[in-house]
Parts: structure tokens; sequence; C-alpha cells
């Protein structure tokens, strides 16, 4: 019997509903992926849900594929799922993702009770999996790290380099102004705007010259933290500093900030650093970037590695 909830609109899809998730053999996989075959499968694409058969023997289901989700109750969303997932653990489906339009999150609870958890949620979506394999999930998890980028902005000319103060930080300690990257920002970027935004100096980027990785850290929601410490050259030299997020900004003898007691272990250890190419030679401490096209069509991205000399970049044979 249907339940007390159960509208006259909500009875007409009910069939459609426990159609649209039903599972597909997966011999009925056409090239793209979609589950193809008989009545059922015409149903599907009737209403527009086709649960996706991912190259990793799992299956993805979109709800924001139902036609009328207002009238597919919760109750019914219930039976259909268990139906579906029992089903797929016997055809050998190894994992579910489910995602979820956050209008239609009520159906969030009903996953979880079968099983279902959160992967990830973003802007208006989330998306859930449920491991149907045996053993433990191979799941990739989602994103783990949160990249913060400083800007060491040094003017070879003088040897002071750029510092700030932030506010609202428990000690006012000297370090390189930066901030978080952007989501698809490269790292150079990052380093170029924040160090703008802080202190209104335009910088060029020339190298990295550190990565911090912290685990658990508070301010990354408890995820990791990565923290790049990038070379600068600088294009502009007034500072404008930015009120809202730093107390003091000024250029700093290099030398002096190597040395003094009122910085961070990280800004102390990259002062000296970075102190020690100034007067050495910057190939002695850079991880220059080159360019490349990526192996997906279109794309690009960005290697960050010390110099090679010009007969080991060039081998052939
Ligand atoms: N040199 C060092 O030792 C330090 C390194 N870092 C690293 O720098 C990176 C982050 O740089 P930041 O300058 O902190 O980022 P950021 O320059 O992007 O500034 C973050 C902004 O968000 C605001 N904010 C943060 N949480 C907020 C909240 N809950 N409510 C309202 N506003 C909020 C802050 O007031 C600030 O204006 C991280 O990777 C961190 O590990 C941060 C501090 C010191
Ligand atoms: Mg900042």
């Amino acid at each position: 019997m249907l339940g007390a909830g159960w509208t006259a609109r909500g009875r007409r899809l009910l069939p459609l509903a426990c159609r649209l998730l039903q599972p597909r053999p997966l011999r009925r996989v056409c090239s793209s992926g979609r589950l193809r075959g008989d009545s059922a499968a015409s149903g599907l694409s009737e209403a527009g849900l086709q649960p996706l058969r991912d190259k990793f023997g799992g299956l993805s289901v979109r709800l924001s594929q139902l036609r009328s989700p207002e009238s597919l109750e919760p109750e019914t969303f219930r039976r259909c799922l268990q139906d579906s997932i029992r089903q797929w653990r016997t055809e050998g489906y190894v994992a579910v993702w489910l995602h979820v339009p956050i209008l239609q999150s009520r159906f969030i609870a009903v996953a979880a009770e079968q099983g279902f958890a959160f992967h990830h949620a973003e802007s208006d979506s989330a998306t859930l999996t449920l491991w149907l394999a045996e053993g433990h999930s191979r799941l990739p998890h989602y994103a783990t790290h949160q990249v913060g980028v400083a800007g060491a902005v040094l003017d070879v000319h003088t040897g002071k380099v750029l510092v700030v103060q932030d506010r609202n930080k428990t000690r006012n300690a000297w370090k390189f102004p930066g901030g978080l990257s952007e989501p698809g920002e490269d790292i150079g970027n990052t380093a170029v705007r924040e160090v703008f935004e802080e202190t209104g100096i335009k910088s060029e980027f020339k190298s990295l010259l550190s990565i911090r990785q912290q685990h658990r850290h508070p301010g990354a929601f408890g995820k990791s933290d990565m923290y790049i410490i990038c070379r600068m050259e600088p294009s502009s030299f007034k500072i404008s500093l930015c009120q809202q997020e730093c107390l003091r900004c000024e250029w700093m003898d290099l030398a002096e900030l190597a040395k003094t007691s009122d910085t961070t272990p990280i800004t102390s250890s990259i002062a000296r650093l970075l102190l020690y190419g100034y007067r050495e030679g910057f190939d002695k401490i850079d991880l220059t970037m080159r360019e490349f096209p990526s192996v997906y069509t279109g794309l690009f991205y960005k290697l960050y590695h010390r110099e090679l000399p010009e007969n080991y970049r060039n081998m052939t044979g």
C-alpha cells in the first residue's frame, strides 16, 4: 500500500520513478556510458533520468533529471532506491554516485538511511556515494587541501623585501603578503593578486621558493593547508595598505628580516633562503615554471622544478 502522503500525480509516477531507479545490466551500456536496452530503458529516456556507468564499474544517478521531482514522495524514493541497490549489487556495480540538487535535499536523508554518505557539496548540489563492492571503498576523497600563496617581493636594487603584519592575528609578526588561492587560479597569479590587494604593490611572479604542508589546519575547516611562497619582482613601489586585512606594511631590509625574531619560523627560513639566492644567484633557490599541453585536450598545465641545464633539457634518442 502507498503512504497517506501519496498524491494522485505521484501515484501515476510510481512505476516511472521505480523504473528510473532500476539498474541496467552492465552489458547494456552504450558507448556514451548511458544504460540502454528494453522498454524500461525507454521509460528512463522518456523521463530524462538515465543512470550512467563509469569506467570503474560505478553508476551515476542525477536527480536533476527527474521531470517532476515535487511529485516523488520520499517514501517512494526510499523503496525504489532500496530495490535498485539490491539489484545493482547483484549485477556487480561497484559504487553509486548520487547527485542531488539543493532543492531536492529531502532525498538526501532517505539516501543516507540506505548507507549513502556525502562525498562533497558545492553551491547548489550535493554528491553522495555508496560503495557496493566487497571490502573498503576505493572511491577517491574530495579535496583534501586548501592552498594559500604568499609573495616574497624583493627589490633587487635596494635589497628590501615587502612585509606585512596581518590584522586579526594573535601575534603581530612580520610576514609576506598573501592569501588563499581561488578555484582555477594559477599559483603565481594568486601571489600577484594577493600582494596587490593587501599592499597596492604590483609585482611579477619569478619562481616558487617553498611549500609548507599543515594537517588539520583550523583555518581550512579541518582540512590540510598548503602554503606556498613565491619569489616576486616589484614593478611599483608605493605602498597602499589594505586596512581591512593588514595592520602594517613596509619595505624591510632582507638581511634584517632574516635576523629578526619578530617574525614566524616560515618567514624567517624563507627570508634566509631568499638572502642566499640574492647573494649567490637565484638559480640556487628557484623552482621555475614551464607550461605544457595537458593530456586533457585543450588544457595546459604548469610544471615547477629546478632549472635544467640546456643539454639535459633537450635530450633525444
Ligand atoms: N607566514 C605565516 O606564518 C602564515 C601563513 N599563513 C597561510 O596563509 C594562507 C592564508 O592566508 P590569509 O592571509 O589568512 O588569507 P587571505 O589573505 O585570503 O585572507 C582571508 C580573509 O578572510 C577573512 N576571514 C577568514 N575567516 C573568516 C571568517 N570566518 N569570517 C569572516 N571573514 C573571515 C579574513 O579576515 C581575511 O580578510 C594559508 O595558507 C595559511 O596557512 C597564514 C598566516 C601566517
Ligand atoms: Mg592575507
